[in-house]
């Protein structure tokens, strides 16, 4: 359906993008992964032919988009980052303005406005203002605007930051509603790895403008096919122990946690009577040892020695 080809973007000194490779299938949830400021916004507003690319192309059905957007714009909903609402007027109205923007009216619009208030959860609040609605509420509004136009796909940038975790909740759900129930094609990014391994079938991972992983959520964690993470759970943590770990030749990485710690091991070490012996030496109590099955965040930590959220 849409293709990315070597496309890159430079801001004076800055490389957002470098050489992104990618392509998004019919009635697929494609998640597009990397910490902030790795280059997702900009890679999305070239998709969406908001941000004109350095170099590169954006292929849609075949056919760049770069002189000729319109065919794109017509099937693609973009939820953006920033709230685009108006505060001052009901869920209601707002839905009934952005309407009229993509040319709907009477009865269409009315039959559409129900259609969108009922998806995205706000049927009873219609006519209450935004000013008053939770952050989650309005990041539902505003995903519900995006929808209005019937489009074939819908990209969404982060559309869970700063929400409490029940409308976070919502939204994954009506997410994958969507792609269930009406097969809507879905690019979804975000840092946070398990809104991603939740809901996308194929994952992209971005690092500082670079593309440093791709593939089905089992493909990528391959990636980690020598190593295994264990984590190691005790009454409390100290430096002896963390720097016992990290001395142990089979320990790749360690990562601390709060009363936690998780190892990077090869995958064939058997790591149990080391830990307890620098617990031991220590003098910690070990709650309990266990195989992780790798998450996309020990592939990032894998690839890029940081964790998302660093
Ligand atoms: N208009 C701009 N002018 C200059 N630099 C920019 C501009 N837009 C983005 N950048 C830079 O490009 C890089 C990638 O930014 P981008 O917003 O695409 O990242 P991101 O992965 O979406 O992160 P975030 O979640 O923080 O938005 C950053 O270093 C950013 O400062």
């Amino acid at each position: 359906m849409i293709e990315l080809v070597n496309l890159s973007k430079k801001y004076k000194q800055v490389d957002a993008v470098k050489n992104l490779n990618m392509f998004i299938e019919k009635g697929e949830i494609v998640g597009l992964l990397g910490p902030n400021g790795a280059g997702k916004s900009t890679a999305i507003s070239m998709l969406s032919s908001l941000v004109e690319p350095t170099s590169g192309d954006v292929r849609f059905e075949n056919n760049s988009i770069l002189k000729n957007p319109s065919p794109l714009r017509k099937v693609v909903g973009m939820v953006p980052q920033e709230i685009a609402l108006y505060t001052d007027l009901t869920a209601e109205e707002n839905l009934e303005f952005f309407g009229r923007i993509y040319k709907l009216s009477g009865k269409a619009l009315k039959r559409k406005m129900d259609e969108v208030l009922e998806q995205i959860g706000l049927t009873d609040r219609r006519k209450d203002i935004v000013k008053k609605f939770s952050g989650g509420m309005k990041r539902r509004l505003n995903i519900g605007v995006a929808m209005l136009h019937d489009p074939e796909m819908i990209i969404m940038d982060e559309p869970t930051v700063g929400i409490d975790p029940q409308s976070r909740n919502y939204i994954l759900e009506t997410v994958k509603r969507l792609n269930e129930e009406r097969q809507m094609t879905v690019l979804y990014t975000s840092h946070y790895m398990e809104e991603v391994e939740f809901l996308c079938d194929r994952i992209y991972i971005m690092d500082k403008g670079n593309l440093i992983a791709s593939g089905t959520k089992g493909e990528i964690k391959q990636i980690l096919s020598s190593e295994k993470t264990i984590s190691i759970k005790l009454d409390r943590l100290n430096d002896q122990f963390v720097e016992g770990l990290r001395e142990n030749p089979l320990v790749n990485r360690v990562t601390v946690g709060e009363k936690e710690v998780t190892i990077l091991v090869p995958r064939e070490a058997n790591m149990f009577s080391d830990v307890i012996k620098i617990a031991e030496a220590a003098e910690l109590e070990i709650y309990s040892v266990d195989n992780k099955t790798p998450t996309l965040e020990d592939v990032f930590l894998h690839l890029t020695g940081r964790a998302l959220r660093d």
